[in-house]
């Protein structure tokens, strides 16, 4: 495919720095009446987007996500706070007014009009000249990959291709940042990961700042720079998709995101320069940081850090013990739970490489084993 680079509109020059972020909030509350009850859907949200970031607000149903990203559209005025666009107070200007477009799950195409007219329509109502509107129409339709279909009617489409053309008409009028909301929700497993692909591949072939709202992390992890993980309202934690995988700052992203160990207890003592927690008689799980005896401490450790074997490990490692409870075969790995003395179960994946000799089973006693920079310390 060919590959173009679009300029998405000249900016003025105080905003065209690049020091000033695409997008400011700053302590953005959002209050609704329901039934006489105050509802508060966002609970004071602050945050800063870089310019030509792809940064995804994720979190379960009822966040908060979409009423932040309606806060930063404009089609709702927060109770309290302040939103900034490109370095401009914002707060209450209105949406047409924004230099943002946003996508939604239903495309929302006009069915009579074939593709082109679709993506054509916001210019020709902006009275840009014919030959400009076909300039910008044939580009956009070259990055969304649809030449050749242009006279196509969106219901001879599929909900794949008609997604693209909803993204090439938002983007043929270059706005300054495009918000998407749940944009893939409509279509399968298959499709919406092809999708995920093509919309970064588009997103950084234009250039311009995408936030994505989704509550599937697979999604958020595979396409954004940086993620907020909102939770009841809140930003739980903001970080580049590794981070918050690798590093979880609190139980509930842990939890959210991938599958995810979670142990606590209190620190026996300091061992080799690692803080030592006891599980169990001849257990322990080596955590790096600054602690001190009988200090409480929670960590996560992900499945895939650990290693199952049916003979004592060596080194300085978390070494626990256990009995496999439960073993899944999936493909690329087996996923084992394992009980262990306390009753904690612990989920182990491991990877069925060529050279795989772990045989265990149903029933075995087993050691699990990983290294102290996977045991992660978290808040509540
Ligand atoms: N107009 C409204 N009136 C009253 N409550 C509202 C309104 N809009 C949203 N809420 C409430 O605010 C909370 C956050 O809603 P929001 O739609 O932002 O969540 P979300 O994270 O986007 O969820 P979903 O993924 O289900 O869309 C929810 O509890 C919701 O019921």
């Amino acid at each position: 495919m060919t590959k173009i680079k679009v300029s998405m509109g000249t900016a003025p020059a105080v905003s065209g720095s690049p020091t000033v972020p695409a997008i400011e909030l700053d302590g953005v509350v959002k209050e609704y009446l329901s039934h006489g009850e105050v509802v508060q859907a966002v609970k004071g949200v602050t945050l800063t987007i870089a310019e030509g970031e792809f940064f995804s607000l994720l979190g379960p149903s009822g966040c908060g996500k979409t009423t932040t990203m309606r806060m930063i559209a404009g089609f709702e005025d927060p109770s309290r706070g302040r939103v900034s666009l490109h370095g401009r107070d914002v707060t209450h200007v209105p949406p047409n007014k924004r230099d943002v477009n946003m996508v939604f799950q239903s495309y929302a195409l006009f069915p009579h009009m074939s593709v082109w007219e679709n993506v054509a329509f916001g210019l020709r109502r902006k009275k840009v000249p014919d030959s400009e509107i076909k300039h910008r129409v044939g580009e956009m339709l070259e990055i969304v990959d649809l030449v050749g279909r242009e006279k196509r009617r969106p219901r001879e489409m599929s909900g794949g291709q008609q997604q693209r053309v909803a993204l090439a008409r938002a983007l043929v009028n270059r706005p300054r940042a495009l918000l998407l909301d749940e944009p893939l929700g409509a279509l399968d497993l298959k499709l919406r990961q092809a999708m995920q692909i093509e919309l970064k591949r588009i997103q950084r072939e234009v250039g311009i700042t995408f936030v994505y709202v989704t509550h599937d992390q697979s999604e958020a992890l595979t396409m954004s720079d940086r993620i907020a993980v909102m939770h009841d309202g809140l930003v739980e934690q903001l970080a580049s998709p590794r981070e918050i995988y690798e590093r979880p700052a609190t139980a509930f992203v842990a939890g959210f995101i991938g599958t995810s160990n979670l142990i606590s207890g209190t620190v026996d003592g300091i061992t080799s320069g690692f803080a030592m927690l006891k599980l169990g008689e001849g257990d322990h799980v080596l955590v790096e940081g600054d602690y001190r005896a009988g200090d409480p401490i929670a960590i996560t450790v992900r499945p895939e850090k650990i290693r199952i074997s049916t003979e004592e490990p060596t080194g300085d490692v978390s070494v626990v013990r256990g009995t496999v409870s439960e073993v899944v075969y999936l493909g690329l790995y087996n996923s084992y739970a394992v009980r262990l003395a306390n009753g904690a179960e612990v989920t182990v994946f491991q990877q069925n490489a060529l050279d795989s000799t772990s045989t265990a089973e149903r029933g075995d006693a087993v050691w699990l084993s990983w290294q102290p920079q996977h045991s992660y310390a978290i808040g509540s």
